[in-house]
């Protein structure tokens, strides 16, 4: 009987403790629910989230606040709380606010205070308030009575992009793809530069195709002047950002490739970011090894548990790999960190797709083949019309003036649009002078092949050109390489320069884009220029070292051309692309202008030397000098 009661006794205190646990968890849930995103405060701009904010303050007849973060203290150590994630970071000496969200019990038990207990020890830093009773003043207010959903992932995310992070900033330059990190670019997919921040991407990684451009490219993140976007997945400012599926969140192309489970809709425009929302959030509470910060997802090493940012680790030389598996669709996504990295001939993003690779090559073999029938085409309906201009009377002067006629609407009916097959073929391998000897003005303007977009060239303007001793027309870079070594003499020449000594400058001018001159030199990797720098140091040589990306640099000490006497700028109005051309197979380095140049300017190329290595004082004058030439 004893026992009986006893046993009684003992699942009713079981069952109180039970209905205790489950007040509790509910009231810990009700806390977690409360946070309503206010458009005060919140800096949530989802139109959804604001008109549920704003539904439900009308239905509770209040306007409670929930602010972002607020400062909380407990056993003496600061904190700041994020309501909407019910989390808090600390703020103690040694962590600094670099430490991730934790709950308010860990946070707790790190302050030292041994209450085990954070209701009744975590307070308002400014009114000494206990937080549980704001919290819960706070739900009194009509929020939890209202029925609000719990967390969304969308809302848990936003949270988290609040916490404060400090932006990394990388130098991204016009000379390499800002996804792939490469500086090659081919005929097939080159990279193109944004008219506005400057980044350089391949047509293939940023999902752009050159012939849609107009001539002018501009990446999405630049297209609108609205605050600056920022990739969610990383603290790097910058770069090749692509729009994700939710509202005002933006991805690196690169950090998407890397993280699993995000993809992009449409694979051949590379946007938009899909599947963020079902990543594992606890990704973005992890610490990258390289920036040291919480703010974005990380990725980790195949081979350990190292966490670290994919925009990070390409800035860290990181092996990255991309490859597919034969016979299966699925991208292998593959990262190692600093102590596992294998060898890789660049220490950076190594593609090994070897069924895509096939596939490359069956598509550039079938475009090969294609482009010569076209090409053939082209040459004989090119050789027909051509008759017909030449037989129709044209006057000579009007036959030189390809921007007026670009404007006759009478033409328009054989304007070359951007789909056109022969597009390509004809306006972008387009190049024409309008020189002294054809214009009263008398000075000679360049008309680059695309001086105002697919769409706003004739094709009969384009035979008209063709008519004028100063045009070619290159359907190959290699014609075009040829044409700029026949022709360099006349649009460079050396001079005293006020930078140093004695600098490269235009002798006509020279409109952005076009080719200046080619570097020539013996290409070698960076060890081996380190070596014959010291080696000329000693032999009291002056060397002529040309950085063209982190691996290449060219030697034009004893096998170079006048390039060499090219400048450094911090403000450069010239950049390097390396080229490769298959007739004789070559990589040949080309300076390109980054601006209009006008003739008796000198021109000036980003030395883009090693940033440590600050050793040589930069005389270069602009604005944004770096004050050494690094
Ligand atoms: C390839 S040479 C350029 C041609 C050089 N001005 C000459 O007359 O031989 C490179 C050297 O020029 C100097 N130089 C180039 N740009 C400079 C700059 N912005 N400020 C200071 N020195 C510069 C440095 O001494 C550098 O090592």
């Amino acid at each position: 009987m004893q026992k009986c009661e006893q046993r009684l006794e003992n699942s009713k205190r079981f069952l109180d403790a039970k209905q205790e646990v489950q007040k509790r968890n509910q009231r810990v849930e009700n806390i977690r629910r409360f946070s309503v995103p206010n458009d005060q405060e919140s800096h949530i701009h989802n139109t959804d989230s604001i008109a549920e904010s704003r539904k439900a303050e009308s239905l509770a007849g209040t306007s409670s606040i929930v602010p972002t973060s607020i400062n909380v203290i407990c056993f003496g150590v600061d904190g700041a709380y994020y309501p909407r994630l019910h989390e808090v970071i600390c703020l103690c000496p040694s962590c600094k606010g670099c430490t991730p969200l934790v709950s308010l019990s860990k946070w707790e038990a790190h302050t030292g205070c041994r209450q085990k207990k954070w209701k009744l020890s975590v307070k308002l830093k400014d009114s000494s308030q206990m937080l549980i009773s704001w919290l819960e003043s706070m739900i009194d207010n009509g929020a939890m009575d209202l029925g609000f959903q719990a967390h969304s992932q969308e809302q848990v995310l936003r949270g988290l992009l609040q916490v404060p992070y400090v932006p990394v900033t990388l130098k991204w330059t016009p000379e390499k793809c800002a996804v792939c990190g490469w500086v090659e670019d081919y005929e097939y997919n080159q990279i193109l530069v944004c008219n506005r921040c400057q980044i350089g991407v391949h047509e293939e990684c940023y999902g752009v195709k050159a012939s849609e451009t107009g001539g002018s490219f501009i990446c999405r993140a630049c297209e609108s002047s609205e605050k600056d976007k920022e990739c969610c997945l990383c603290p790097v400012r910058g770069g090749a950002l692509k729009p994700s599926v939710i509202p005002d969140l933006w991805v690196h192309v690169y950090c998407a490739w890397f993280m699993k489970g995000i993809f992009f809709r449409d694979i051949s425009k590379m946007e938009p970011a899909e599947g963020i929302l079902s990543m594992d959030m606890s990704k973005f509470k992890q610490q990258c090894v390289i920036c040291k910060q919480y703010h974005g997802a990380c990725i980790g090493c195949w081979e350990c548990d190292t966490t670290f940012h994919a925009t990070c680790a390409l800035r860290a030389g990181y092996r990255m790999e991309l490859s597919t598996i034969m016979g299966q669709d699925e991208l292998k996504k593959v990262s190692y960190c600093a102590r596992h990295r294998k060898p890789s001939e660049s220490g950076r993003l190594v593609i090994a797709a070897l069924e895509a690779e096939m596939l490359l090559q069956e598509k550039l073999r079938r475009e090969r083949v294609e482009a010569e029938i076209r090409r053939e085409k082209l040459r004989k309906q090119m050789q027909q019309e051509y008759s017909m201009v030449t037989t129709s009377n044209d006057d000579e002067d009007d036959s030189l003036r390809p921007f007026q006629l670009m404007n006759h609407d009478s033409e328009k009916e054989c304007t070359i649009g951007p789909d056109d097959e022969y597009s390509r073929l004809t306006c972008s391998r387009l190049y024409a002078y309008r020189g002294p000897s054809c214009h009263r003005g008398g000075f000679k303007e360049s008309v680059p092949n695309m001086p105002a977009g697919y769409t706003r060239h004739e094709r009969k303007e384009i035979l008209r050109l063709r008519q004028h001793p100063g045009v070619h027309e290159f359907l190959s870079n290699e014609e075009r390489l040829m044409n700029l070594k026949k022709t360099q003499n006349s649009r460079i020449c050396f001079g005293k320069s006020a930078i140093h000594k004695w600098g490269l400058f235009a002798r006509q001018d020279i409109q952005e884009g076009d080719w200046v001159v080619e570097y020539l030199g013996e290409i070698v990797r960076q060890s081996v220029a380190d070596i014959r720098e010291r080696r000329y140091k000693q032999q009291g040589k002056d060397c002529y070292l040309f950085k063209v990306s982190d691996e290449i640099v060219i030697d034009a000490t004893h096998k170079g051309n006048i390039a060499r006497l090219i400048n450094h700028s911090c403000a450069p109005n010239c950049f390097a692309r390396i080229l490769t051309v298959k007739r004789p197979v070559n990589t040949c380095i080309i300076l390109i202008a980054k601006q209009n140049v006008k003739a008796g300017e000198e021109l000036t190329y980003d030395y883009l030397f090693d940033p440590e290595n600050q050793t040589v004082p930069c005389l270069c004058r602009a604005p944004n000098c770096r004050k050494f030439i690094c």
